[in-house]
């Protein structure tokens, strides 16, 4: 499909909110909704007054299915709460497919959102840039190549304001660690480094994180061994690449049947 396309923003008034409505208005998509939190100033002002060239007559709801009526796809980069709740109103309000940026689920949740998935096209994914998820292929690849003696370690590190820790990103680098070694993360996670007994365990995979100031996103793997260690890593320098990677997912979705899909699939890797 090309051409133009019905799109609702989600937390419209935070970061990725603002970033995805200005992608949107610059590619020529329709915003036909956005949502934003109870408590909200930007609730019921019009869309403009938050992106240039956004419409006037748009205003951001915290009524789900109303944001949500005559958009084709809602794009959601909020707070979990706040993803589930709206996944429980958009088949009824006419969407057809959902692009999911927000992190920090747990196993319940997640759940939750694959069960939505038996009746929406959804595209979910800690990290929608083009160099994460070939990042993530690079990983795998290593992990597959080097045994046990290769310590691996990811590290993030994201600006002050990010709530959940590690980030989205890292857990994704984790899984393809973990992929590349033929497990699950789940097994191979090792447990914070803090306290006493606090040893790194043979084969597992560490995990650590920085809050700085403004930082966008900074990511990195390392394999090390007694001897050398290869790091991989990646920096993102502009919120954009996040917003154009998930208007690709919703062009993408919006072809797909009822379903859970990662960028991976998006993007054909
Ligand atoms: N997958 C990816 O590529 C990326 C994912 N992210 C993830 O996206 C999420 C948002 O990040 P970011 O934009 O930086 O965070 P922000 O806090 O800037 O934005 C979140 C927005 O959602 C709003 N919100 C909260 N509750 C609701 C609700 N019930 N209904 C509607 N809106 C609501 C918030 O309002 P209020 O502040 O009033 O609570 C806020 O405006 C995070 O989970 C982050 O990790 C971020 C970048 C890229
Ligand atoms: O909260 C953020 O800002 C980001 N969140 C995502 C994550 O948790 O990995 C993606 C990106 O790194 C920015």
């Amino acid at each position: 499909m090309t051409g133009t396309m019905k799109l609702a923003i989600a937390g419209v008034a935070g970061r990725m909110g603002r970033q995805l409505a200005s992608a949107a208005v610059e590619a020529g998509h329709a915003l036909t909704g956005a949502s934003e939190a109870p408590s909200s100033d930007a609730l019921g002002a019009p869309l403009s007054n938050l992106v240039h060239g956004a419409p006037d007559d748009v205003q951001p709801q915290s009524d789900v299915a109303k944001a949500a009526s005559g958009a084709d796809v809602w794009l959601d980069f909020t707070r979990p709460g706040a993803t589930l709740d709206a996944l429980k109103h958009l088949k009824a309000a006419g969407v057809k497919a959902v692009v999911i940026g927000t992190t920090g689920f747990d196993a319940a949740q997640e759940a939750e959102i694959a069960e939505a998935a038996g009746e929406l096209a959804i595209v979910k994914a800690g990290n929608f840039s083009l160099g994460v998820n070939l990042l993530c292929a690079l990983t795998k690849r290593a992990a597959e190549s080097l045994g046990e003696d290769w310590d691996i370690e990811i590290l993030e590190t994201h600006h002050r304001r990010k709530v959940d820790a590690p980030s989205g990103t890292a857990l994704m680098l984790g899984d393809a660690a973990a992929a590349g070694r033929g497990a699950g993360l789940k097994a191979l996670r090792q447990a914070p480094y803090d306290g006493p007994d606090a040893a790194r365990e043979a084969g597992k995979i560490g995990f650590s994180v920085r809050r700085s100031g403004g930082v966008i996103g900074e990511h990195e793997v390392t394999f090390g061994s007694e001897k050398e260690v290869i790091t991989l890593a990646h920096s993102a320098l502009d919120r954009s690449v996040f917003a154009h990677g998930a208007l690709a997912a919703a062009r993408w979705a919006l072809r797909q049947p009822a379903g859970l899909y990662d960028m991976n699939d998006v993007l054909g890797l």
